[in-house]
């Protein structure tokens, strides 16, 4: 479906999404790591994950729960954690977005409920 109005669960879904794009202040998840830059990013990490992918994977209906979509929120926080080390600017940006990410999804989780 390309309209948003045809398929409710993909506008809900983008919307849970803004709102993570929004806690990433540091901009830092809204594009999957440069590995061109990161040469070694590939070693430690097998399956990257961003907040871009998320939206593609959105369009191409490839979240049909809620649960689905948080897995790669989940992924995204843990492959974070597990790249960088904990001094580092981006691991503390990870903590902050598994914390702010985590009570938007739980925010979500409860609407959901309450729509059924
Ligand atoms: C989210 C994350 O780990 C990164 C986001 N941009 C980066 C650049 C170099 C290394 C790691 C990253």
């Amino acid at each position: 479906y390309t309209l948003k109005s045809l398929w409710p669960f993909h506008a809900f879904l983008h919307s849970v999404l803004q709102q993570l794009i929004l806690k990433d202040t540091g901009q830092i998840f809204i594009e999957p790591v440069d590995q061109t830059e990161v040469p070694d990013y590939g070693d430690i990490v097998k399956h990257p994950m961003d907040l871009l992918t998320m939206e593609l994977k959105i369009k191409n209906s490839e979240y049909n729960s809620l649960e689905v979509f948080e897995n790669d929120f989940n992924l995204m926080i843990s492959n974070c954690l597990a790249y960088n080390s904990k001094d580092t600017i981006f691991y503390k940006a990870g903590i902050k977005m598994r914390d702010q990410g985590g009570s938007v999804l739980r925010n979500a989780k409860r609407d959901l409920k309450i729509l059924d």
